[in-house]
């Protein structure tokens, strides 16, 4: 991954962005920084207020893991378009399938209570999302041996779920649901824009940067670890830094400065 600031990584930035880019954002890690009550992220003004200020230019989409109308609590503002649940709710034309998504779920809810008895009591918090569900464990005292109880635990869910570990957390995802990078590319086929720079934190934004395609371009935050994003932020604090550099170079490509 390529420092989005160095000198590489704003080459990469300048010759990338041009009047045809969709911008793209995860929410927690990203827009909002990481806190131990999912209730409690705040998404910082001065990002609300350049996340408008894009979205007036150009097509801004966000696409997270957190429930649609969870997100929307937290945003503050309206993107372009908002996609919940890691890309399985609120995709155009598949409102059929969230349905069968959010009683598969309940299911496996019905079959954890049975697997994991005493879940609260062991600081995990199931967070039911509709379409997917999260089963955090940051609050747990020992969080490595809780993480080892619930990989155990989603093991013998019926029909096996898709598994994707986050930030102390397990996502549980049914197969067949439209993951983030579906998603985007989906929106951009929506939006008529023919290439989306995306910006994520966490392991379903990989569902993006995995994509393979050179049209788009995944920005990772966190250069540590390894990842298939094209370029990393060291830390959140700089979205401003990004939102502030993507407004400027989409104000020049419609020659506005
Ligand atoms: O795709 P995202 O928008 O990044 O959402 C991913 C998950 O974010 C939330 O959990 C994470 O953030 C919490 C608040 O900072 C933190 O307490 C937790 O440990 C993290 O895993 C959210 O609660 C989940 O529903 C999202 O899937």
């Amino acid at each position: 991954m390529t420092y989005l600031f160095s000198y590489a990584g704003r080459t990469i930035l300048r010759r990338f962005v041009d009047r045809a880019t969709l911008f793209a954002f995860d929410l927690d890690g990203t827009l909002a920084p990481i806190v131990a009550d999912p209730d409690r992220i705040q998404v910082p003004q001065g990002v609300q207020e350049r996340l408008i200020r894009l979205n007036l230019l150009a097509p801004v989409v966000i696409i997270t893991g957190r429930a649609l109308a969870d997100a929307r609590k937290h945003l503050g503002f309206t993107p372009c378009y908002l996609v919940g649940n890691h890309g399985a709710e609120g995709l155009p034309g598949r409102e059929q399938q969230e349905e069968e998504f959010c009683r598969q779920c309940s299911e496996w809810l019905e079959q954890l209570k049975i697997l994991m008895p005493h879940a609260s009591g062991c600081g995990i918090f199931i967070e039911n999302k509709g379409a997917t569900l999260s089963l955090h464990y940051r609050n747990a005292s020992d969080p490595n041996a809780v993480s080892r109880k619930l990989v155990q635990a989603i093991s013998r869910l019926k029909p096996p779920p898709r598994r994707i570990p986050g930030k102390y957390v397990e996502n549980i995802v049914p197969y067949g649901a439209p993951h983030k990078g579906e998603a985007l590319s989906q929106l951009m086929l929506q939006t008529g824009c023919s290439k989306a720079l995306f910006v994520g934190d966490d392991a379903t934004d990989e569902d993006v940067f995995s994509l393979a395609n050179d049209r788009i371009l995944g920005v990772r935050v966190g250069c540590e670890g390894s990842s298939l994003a094209d370029c990393c932020l060291f830390n959140q604090r700089e979205i401003l830094d990004v939102l502030d550099e993507i407004i400027q170079l989409t104000l020049k490509t419609k020659d506005l400065v």
